[in-house]
């Protein structure tokens, strides 16, 4: 380990963040009664251009009239490349009451692209005299964010969670593909006449998890746009759990149950987890640093593993 402790995340559910946008408040309710642990109301991609200013007034009032519960509650504003983003964040700052928790920023391309929303940002908190400090949370979801994706991670003390946008993330690639997540037709090995489908995203995946648990961010996967396939959802979740990330997107209520599943530790692993610990106690109190568990070795580092998934399932249960 390095002299550098590893920092930890902060210790909240994050296995579902169900997206809405701005523009369709009939759908707000919904969201508010569903069991997804992260609401992202959009005001970005979901919502025309022309709808912008109501989906923005919508947002602001929905904060207060809507209970939504214990949920983590956030926004998407517009990215930096557009004229809508500094309304967005004055308006909901000046505006929306205490309830709001986040704020996403998409499309973060650098550093200075978080620096320069928490300039805002830090100011209307002063000037509003607002007693909640709002946190952010970021998309990666162009070249240059993936490339700056150390940097994005160490932005800000107010980052809490960073998601793969996988749209548009694609686009700005080149990616030969209008498919958002999961499997993807063209990208596969070939053996003895079979097709062997490999995954387009966990490279992209990976470089995030390992930048957020640097610097104790939360890596989250984003969307998965065939919401008819909830296998296809599923396998991609459980690709994502295994590579460390702690939850997925909803675009469709239908699949927050699925996340919710896939990002909460089963009770099988959460027991071998514990007998894990214990075979390391009885180990430990012999002197030994490693020992044999179901017939496979275990040690120090296989402690870590399996706190990990303890961990989890303690924090999810509260
Ligand atoms: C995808 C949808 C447009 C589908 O909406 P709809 O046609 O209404 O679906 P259904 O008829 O199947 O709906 C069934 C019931 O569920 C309610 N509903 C629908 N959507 C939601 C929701 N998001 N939350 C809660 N409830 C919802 C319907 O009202 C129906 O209710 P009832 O009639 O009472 O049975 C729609 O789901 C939608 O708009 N989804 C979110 C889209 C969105 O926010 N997109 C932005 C995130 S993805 C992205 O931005 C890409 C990313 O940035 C990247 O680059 O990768
Ligand atoms: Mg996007």
């Amino acid at each position: 380990m390095s002299f550098k402790i590893q920092p930890a995340a902060p210790a909240r559910p994050n296995r579902c963040q169900l997206f809405g946008p701005g523009s369709r408040p009939a759908i707000f309710e919904k969201m508010a009664a569903s069991d997804a642990d992260v609401i992202n109301l959009d005001l970005e991609d979901s919502v025309a251009p022309s709808d912008k200013d109501s989906a923005r007034a919508n947002v602001i009032a929905a904060i207060s009239d809507v209970d939504w519960g214990n949920k983590t509650f956030s926004v998407r504003i517009n990215g930096l490349d557009t004229p809508f983003w500094y309304r967005d964040v004055v308006d909901l700052l000046e505006q929306a009451g205490e309830r709001l928790d986040q704020i996403m920023i998409p499309k973060v391309g650098c550093a200075g692209d978080i620096y320069a929303v928490d300039a805002l940002v830090t100011a209307v908190e002063a000037a509003k005299g607002r007693a909640k400090r709002i946190s952010f949370e970021v998309i990666i979801e162009s070249a240059a964010g993936i490339a700056h994706v150390e940097e994005i991670a160490a932005a800000s003390p107010r980052l809490q969670a960073m998601s793969l946008g996988a749209a548009d993330f694609a686009a700005s690639m080149g990616m030969q593909t209008t498919g958002i997540g999961g499997t993807q037709e063209n990208y596969y090995m070939h053996r003895d006449g079979q097709k062997h489908w490999s995954d387009p995203w966990h490279w992209a995946q990976a470089a995030i998890v390992a930048a957020c648990r640097t610097h104790g961010v939360l890596p989250v996967d984003g969307p998965f746009g065939d919401f008819s396939d909830d296998e296809g959802f599923r396998a991609q979740a459980r690709r994502s759990a295994t590579l460390g990330m702690v939850g997925k997107w909803a675009i469709h209520p239908k699949q927050v149950a699925i996340a919710n599943e896939v990002f909460t530790p089963s009770a099988e692993a959460v027991a071998e987890a514990r007998e894990i610990l214990a075979a390391m106690e009885a180990a430990k109190a012999k002197g030994e640093g490693a020992t044999v568990y179901k017939g496979r070795l275990v040690d120090i580092a296989s402690i870590k593993q399996a706190e990990v998934i303890v961990r989890q399932s303690e924090m999810i249960s509260g």
